[in-house]
């Protein structure tokens, strides 16, 4: 039964909505009705907090009223928060959606820190690197990467032409258009290599279980992101041979896993040098990331 939306009016005023919201998606089942009803008001008024907590006696007025019933309702049809507002923030830094694209998810930069670690260890922070992100989705690994290697240049590739546009324009945005590139492309097939960076946030979801996976996923974030065949691991054969084909001696290639799969991701870079596990903020397995010999 679809769950019942807060009776907003013109007259009702901001705290009265915010916790008529707040009851009506944790009514929902929804997880943190709390912080999502506050980014939704913040964000049909077009205030900020500081506004919020200043005036919560003030009303929701005709149009902020209409816009947050609008919220409101694509919520409690559990479309995320970030896709109602069209924007998500990774590694500090803004990326717009679109249905083309999986929202970043924070477990996705334990995979940018490792690549950064591994570099700054190396020494090579600095050096006029090629990085190519395969699976580019909204391009936020090689945006972040870019951001923090001055010198770097990159290559985003995906196959949804939808997410190489989305990936661009966001690039854009961010000021690293000279350096980032965007390509619809099968896996890395269109490359010619010597790259010294490669990264993939692959879609890594057995196929029987998307079906089990929660509504904001299930329904929202692009099958082509998620599924990864029949054991998951269809993305990982393409990617361990790319990486085999495209690295530069002393390379290295980063690719986050989803749990349990980062033994069998590892046995699959094995045979090109050193391989390292890195675990996100949970302490799940979440990036293998192999160091291809010199
Ligand atoms: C899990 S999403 C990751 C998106 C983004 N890199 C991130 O971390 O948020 C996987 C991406 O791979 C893309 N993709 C799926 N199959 C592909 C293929 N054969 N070649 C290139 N990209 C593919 C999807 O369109 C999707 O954007």
């Amino acid at each position: 039964m679809p769950s019942a939306a807060p009776p907003l009016t013109p007259s009702t005023i901001r705290a009265d909505a915010l916790r008529q919201l707040r009851a009506a998606l944790a009514a929902a089942g929804i997880d943190s009705p709390a912080l999502d009803a506050r980014l939704l008001l913040l964000a049909a008024l077009d205030i900020s907090s500081a506004e919020l907590a200043g005036l919560p006696e003030a009303p929701l007025g005709e149009e902020g009223a209409s816009r947050l019933a609008g919220f409101a309702a694509r919520r409690l049809a559990r479309e995320p928060v970030a896709r109602i507002l069209g924007e998500r923030e990774f590694w500090g830094l803004p990326f717009r959606l679109s249905p083309a694209t999986l929202e970043p998810r924070p477990d996705t930069e334990t995979l940018v820190e490792a690549v950064l670690k591994t570099l700054r260890r190396r020494g090579h922070a600095d050096w006029p690197l090629t990085i190519v992100d395969v699976g580019t989705g909204t391009g936020c690994i090689l945006a972040a990467l870019l951001h923090e290697l001055p010198q770097a240049t990159g290559l985003g590739i995906d196959r949804a032409p939808e997410a190489a546009r989305t990936a661009r324009d966001n690039a854009g945005r961010l000021g690293l258009a000279a350096r980032a590139h965007f390509i619809v492309g099968d896996w890395s097939t269109a490359v010619a290599g010597p790259v010294d960076v490669l990264v993939s946030n692959p879609p890594y979801i057995e196929s029987d279980l998307i079906r089990t996976l929660a509504p904001e996923v299930r329904r929202y974030d692009p099958l082509l992101a998620l599924d990864g065949g029949p054991d998951g691991l269809d993305a990982y054969r393409a990617l361990a041979a790319d990486a085999r084909r495209l690295l530069a001696p002393g390379g290295l290639a980063a690719l986050e896993v989803g749990e349990g799969q980062a033994d069998a991701v590892a046995g699959l870079l094995a045979g090109l040098g050193p391989v390292s596990i890195h675990p996100d903020l949970a302490g799940i397995d979440r990036v293998v990331l192999v160091e291809a010999r010199g």
